[in-house]
């Protein structure tokens, strides 16, 4: 059986493999979560031993490690072009899509993949699945003005059971100050063609589905760490 602490130690090992991408000059895209964490943490230590990175945050949570590790963060209103971005996964399909946002980083995330030249995944290999959906519901950020009304329209656009999030009993709020549904699929067999549309319904800011955005994959398992490298897109 594999514990928590034996993913965590996978997601370790992936996050180590995911920092040697990384050159000395570049600006980095800091992903959010718990595999993130500890490629915030390998970046210090190569800061510490001298080289020289900024990176752009996706979360408060990611900028207050940040600055921990002593990464310089770049000023998140400036004009950036990222040379990589590196970020955890909720799951990850054989086509190397995505389900991203059980942290409900996964606006500020895709922002940050979008103006990245690489996108390197990190994943322990439960997160591999042969199709999205099922054991993980797909996150979508929504704004909050009429969201019974989105949620209703997502509902009826998926055929899935939509559940809005909460924290502490109240709904969660994100960093914008959006919302999150929760959509239960029990398998995404078109990804690309459900995130048009799931875009297209107005309220939807925008969805846990990174489509076509991978370059690199890092899979940390029992055996070892395999990287995978997508296939031009
Ligand atoms: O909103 C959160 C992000 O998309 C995370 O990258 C994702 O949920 C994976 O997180 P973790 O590495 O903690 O499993």
């Amino acid at each position: 059986m594999t514990t928590q602490l034996d993913l965590d130690r996978l997601k370790k090992a992936a996050a180590l493999e995911a920092v040697e991408f990384v050159r000395d000059g570049m600006i980095v895209g800091l992903g959010t979560g718990s595999t993130a964490k500890h490629m915030i943490v390998a970046l210090g230590e190569k800061v510490r031993a001298g080289m020289r990175l900024r990176g752009v945050p996706t979360s408060h949570e990611t900028a207050a490690l940040a600055k921990e590790a002593g990464i310089a963060l770049i000023d998140a209103d400036s004009r950036w072009e990222l040379d990589v971005a590196i970020d955890g996964a909720d799951q990850v399909d054989p086509g190397f899509n995505l389900i991203k946002g059980g942290g409900g980083a996964l606006l500020k995330e895709k922002i940050v993949a979008a103006s990245a030249k690489q996108f390197i995944v990190l994943v322990d290999y439960t997160k591999q699945v042969p199709m999205l959906g099922g054991s993980f519901p797909l996150p979508i950020e929504i704004i909050p003005f009429g969201w019974g009304s989105t949620a209703r329209e997502i509902e009826s656009l998926t055929k899935s059971r939509v559940v809005l999030r909460e924290k502490n009993g109240a709904p969660f709020r994100t960093e914008a100050g959006n919302l999150i549904v929760d959509v239960h699929i029990a398998r995404i067999h078109h990804p690309k063609d459900l995130e048009i549309a799931l875009n297209q319904i107005p309220g939807v800011v925008e969805t846990g589905l990174f489509i076509g955005r991978t370059s690199i994959l890092i899979v940390g398992s029992p055996h070892g760490v395999d990287i995978h490298h997508a296939p031009e897109q």
